[in-house]
């Protein structure tokens, strides 16, 4: 496929020696009428790009802080329609990338079509679908490559090593690093296998290697981010903006890079 934004606007950051660095929030949460803004806060930050969550009503793959901002922004009447269309609004004052997180769900209801076009006029760079499996993937991939949306495949630590070259080669925009066997949240250190993971799948990858998933503090996404491109952090950012701490948001980004 061609290259998509993301792939421009990490390689701009690799280049100058720095890390990557992708905050994930979930969209509704604290109103969709301040999404544009929190993306901007994050961008003003010097986020890398922002990973942008859709609530779902059965999220299989997120601990308690992620699920209770997905009930929040749904009991607020978030869907993935209004998402969209907020995210159009904004789409030309946007300098960093959007991955959107979905479930498969709620792409289907909407159309999976539909979906890929919509994400496209929208100013959507790349899509993370935690429970497509690469058996299922021919479902979607064709209508996101007509509109150069990067397909982020997730490498689990419990993959064998040639299904991780599998999901290497196909990854595209980034390779994301799941560096931790559960859900999503904070975890107080990673296992040591973590090094190995990330060295390993920095190897048989072409495009930049981020890993998420338990990291919340700069010291710990200075650890993982030397032995890969950089990390995500989602319920870390997610509980300060719900507490209100944009400093500390700021700070953690800072420290991080
Ligand atoms: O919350 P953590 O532990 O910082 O992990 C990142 C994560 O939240 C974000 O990338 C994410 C939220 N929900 C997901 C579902 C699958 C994969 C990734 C995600």
């Amino acid at each position: 496929m061609s290259k998509s934004y993301i792939d421009q606007a990490f390689q701009e950051k690799l280049a100058n020696n720095q890390k990557l660095f992708v905050p994930y929030i979930m969209a509704g949460d604290g109103g969709l009428e301040n999404l544009n803004d929190r993306i901007d806060f994050l961008q003003s930050c010097g986020a890398s790009a922002v990973e942008l969550g859709i609530p779902f009503s059965d999220p299989v793959a997120d601990g308690p802080t992620i699920q209770n901002a997905g009930l929040r922004a749904l009991a607020n009447g978030t869907n993935l329609a209004g998402v969209l269309e907020t995210l159009a609004n904004n789409k030309e004052n946007r300098g960093i990338p959007i991955i959107l997180m979905t479930y498969f769900n709620p792409i289907y209801t909407y159309g999976v079509e539909r979906f890929a076009n919509d994400c496209a006029e929208a100013g959507v760079d790349g899509v993370i679908i935690p429970d497509l499996p690469l058996e299922e993937e021919a479902l979607i991939g064709g209508f996101l490559t007509e509109k150069s949306i990067a397909f982020v495949r997730l490498a689990a630590l419990t993959s064998g090593e040639e299904r991780l070259a599998e999901i290497a080669k196909r990854s595209e925009g980034f390779l994301y690093a799941v560096s931790v066997t559960g859900t999503t949240g904070a975890k107080a250190s990673h296992s040591d296998t973590v090094k190995g993971f990330l060295q390993g799948l920095k190897k048989v990858s072409e495009i930049p290697v981020l890993a998420g998933f338990g990291v919340s503090n700069s010291d710990q996404a200075k650890e993982l981010g030397g032995n890969c491109d950089g990390v995500i952090v989602g319920s870390k950012i997610v509980d300060l903006f719900h507490e209100g701490k944009t400093n500390e948001i700021s700070e953690l980004i800072k420290n991080s890079l």
